[in-house]
């Protein structure tokens, strides 16, 4: 099977360069219209998709982004791994503005949000304990590292509702009582759907503030986010680049199961099951319905 790498732009992040016969064009998909279109071509003879999560221009807020047409687009374009690049802030001194850290770890805080492919008429629970693929965050470090990026391998992402900032008593709790190191507003649940999808997900999230808990730094705001955002974002391109001679165009399946994440989830019976919830899981649980 062919590698596919979806690449999900975030704030910041509204298209690539260098991809061989890059061309936009619009998907179509039952769970909506996705953030825009999507960017395909070719970078070093690998397949690779781009979506702009917020839209070109940044049209949608985090709690509007269309996930679950954005991850069901993907797939029918063929995507077989998506790579999230995210702006986010930081609950470690050590993980500083401009520095990248490859999350592992999720607390989804999130409550406005469609959140699931599945439903009453075809219901699924999907294994999430480790909810980000190694194999593509691995790549990922390693691509960023040669790239010259301070890369910090494993990290816990508090994924919150927004699009206000925290709270000092939140960023607080967050980060003392709950370990979590970093902090968005768009990794959730847009990671469950990859995983429902049978999408490798790693998630790539470029510090640019620390949030509002710092003593020693001003509490976040969108003009420190855009400023960090500046750098971070030519340092993802080049990450990007490097992936295709890490991962090679042909595509083993994932040692940790995520592309067969649907084996054993379903359970409604089969003369139970919806028609048309049916139809619309047709591309992103083609392979067991
Ligand atoms: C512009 S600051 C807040 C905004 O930035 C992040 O977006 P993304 O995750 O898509 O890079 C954060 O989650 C918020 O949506
Ligand atoms: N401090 C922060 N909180 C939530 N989302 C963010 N995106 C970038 N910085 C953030």
């Amino acid at each position: 099977m062919d590698m596919h790498i979806g690449i999900i732009g975030g704030s910041g992040i509204y298209e690539i360069d260098g991809l061989d016969g890059a061309r936009w064009h619009r998907v179509d998909s039952p769970w909506g219209t996705p953030s825009d279109q999507v960017l395909t071509g070719r970078l070093g003879g690998m397949k690779m998709s781009f979506l702009p999560r917020h839209g070109r221009g940044h049209v949608h807020a985090p709690s509007d982004v269309p996930y679950r047409a954005n991850i069901d687009a993907l797939k029918r374009l063929g995507v077989t791994d998506v790579i999230s690049v995210s702006a986010c802030g930081s609950f470690r001194e050590n993980m500083a503005p401009g520095d990248f850290v490859i999350v592992d770890q999720f607390i989804d805080r999130t409550f406005a949000r469609a959140k699931s492919f599945f439903g009453s008429g075809c219901v699924a629970h999907v294994g999430f304990a480790h909810p980000t693929c190694a194999r593509l965050s691995t790549a990922c470090a390693k691509a960023a590292r040669a790239a010259g990026v301070t890369v910090h391998e494993g990290g816990t992402y508090l994924a919150m509702e927004g699009p206000q900032f925290s709270t000092l008593a939140e960023s607080r709790l967050y980060r003392d009582q709950w370990g979590a190191d970093v902090i968005g507003m768009t990794n959730m649940p847009e990671a469950k759907l990859a995983r429902e999808a049978e999408i490798c997900y790693a998630s790539v999230a470029m510090v640019t503030d620390y949030d509002c808990w710092h003593p020693d730094h001003d509490e976040v705001d969108v003009a420190q986010v855009i400023a960090t955002l500046t750098g971070n974002g030519d340092k993802a391109k080049r990450m990007v680049a490097g992936l295709p001679d890490l991962l090679g165009v042909n595509r083993e399946s994932c040692p940790h199961g995520c592309d067969r994440a649907l084996d054993m989830a379903i359970m409604t019976a089969p003369d139970k099951r919806d028609p048309a919830l049916l139809a619309k899981l047709n591309a992103v649980a083609r392979r067991v319905l």
